[in-house]
């Protein structure tokens, strides 16, 4: 769903608080309410007047006791209830004061994304725990004409914790393509990394990739999700981006938010134009176009679920 949130549902805060060691917090429902005993993200109902970032502040502060310091947009879901038509409009929340406590008769538990072990948890909720296993920064491979040179760089950037890697390489003739696609899976998978193929949905089943990055024509084309694990799209305007939820991918990418020097003068979203674009999104959307990994709090703060770099992952 695009644009302004309706208004005759339920608007709902909800806080996905995470550690610095990658683990965020479950709830279970409180006896008396719709849905006691299932585990949610801290939150709630926004109020008359309030804007959403307020009610989010409140609720933590009466169901946990603690500040909110840092929080940002994140996802949108729209769920029906039997009870309740609910907009639920998740934040990141990385940064607050005290340490969280049960203040109306909750259980608490950390979780580690993609290893949930609590049960069960509300309906809503389950596309949002595969959105929160998706890694902060996502490599685009740039090996050009040394592929075997590359390896170095990748062995690297997996040392250092990069978890998602797209392989896009437009010029590298296809059997050699194939073997680069091979030994990249392998370094990535010894190091619990998934790897996308840009495009080649073909090439992705046959080596047993994790999945495949679709572009603007593909997803124009295509009727039906590829079959593979993780599906994304490559989207630069409203248009893709509807047509990427459309088609149930799992993220997509919005660029170029910034010049880049292999493009200069290109037209750019700019921050603003890239806020717009992915307010009220339920994909996780993960900002591309003359980036580093510095700038991952600003596509943060932007509505971003992480970053897509270039060059900036292999250094
Ligand atoms: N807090 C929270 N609510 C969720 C999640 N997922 C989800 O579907 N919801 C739905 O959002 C709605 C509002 O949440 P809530 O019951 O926490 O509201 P609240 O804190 O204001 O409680 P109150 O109504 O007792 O004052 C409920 O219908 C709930 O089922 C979630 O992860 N966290
Ligand atoms: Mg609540």
């Amino acid at each position: 769903m695009n644009g302004a949130i309706p208004i005759d549902r339920t608007q709902v805060a909800v806080a996905v608080i995470t550690r610095a060691d990658g683990t965020f917090l479950l709830a279970s429902r409180p006896p008396g309410k719709p849905y006691a005993g299932y585990w949610e993200f801290p939150g709630g109902k926004v109020e008359p007047g309030e804007t959403v970032h307020a009610a989010l502040v409140r609720e933590l502060h009466e169901e946990l006791g603690i500040e909110v310091t840092h929080a940002t947009p994140w996802l949108t879901r729209y769920f029906d209830y039997p009870h309740a038509h609910v907009t639920l409009l998740f934040f990141l929340v990385s940064g607050w004061h005290g340490e969280p406590h049960a203040k109306e008769g909750q259980t608490l538990a950390w979780q580690t994304p993609g290893a949930i072990n609590v049960a069960p948890v509300l309906p809503a909720n389950h596309p949002v725990f595969a959105a929160l296993a998706l890694p902060a920064v996502y490599g685009i491979t740039q090996a050009g004409s040394d592929p075997t040179g590359f390896m170095t760089r990748l062995d690297n950037a997996l040392e250092s914790g990069l978890r998602l890697i797209q392989i896009r390489e437009k010029s590298m003739p296809a059997a050699t393509l194939e073997t680069f696609a091979r030994d990249v899976l392998a370094r990535a998978q010894a190091h619990q990394a998934q790897v996308l193929l840009n495009a080649d949905v073909a090439l992705a089943q046959r080596i047993g990739a994790h999945g495949v990055q679709l572009n603007a024509t593909q997803l124009g084309e295509l009727s039906r999700r590829p079959d593979l694990p993780l599906v994304a799209a490559s989207c630069h305007n409203v248009a893709e981006l509807d047509r990427a939820e459309a088609l149930g991918c799992d993220f997509a990418l919005l660029s170029p938010v910034l010049p880049t020097p292999s493009h200069p003068g290109a037209p750019v979203l700019g921050w603003g134009n890239f806020a717009a674009l992915c307010a009220g999104r339920t994909l996780p959307i993960y900002a591309l176009g003359g980036l580093s990994s510095t700038d991952l709090d600003s596509a943060r703060q932007h509505g971003a679920h992480g970053v897509a770099l270039l060059r900036g992952a292999w250094q």
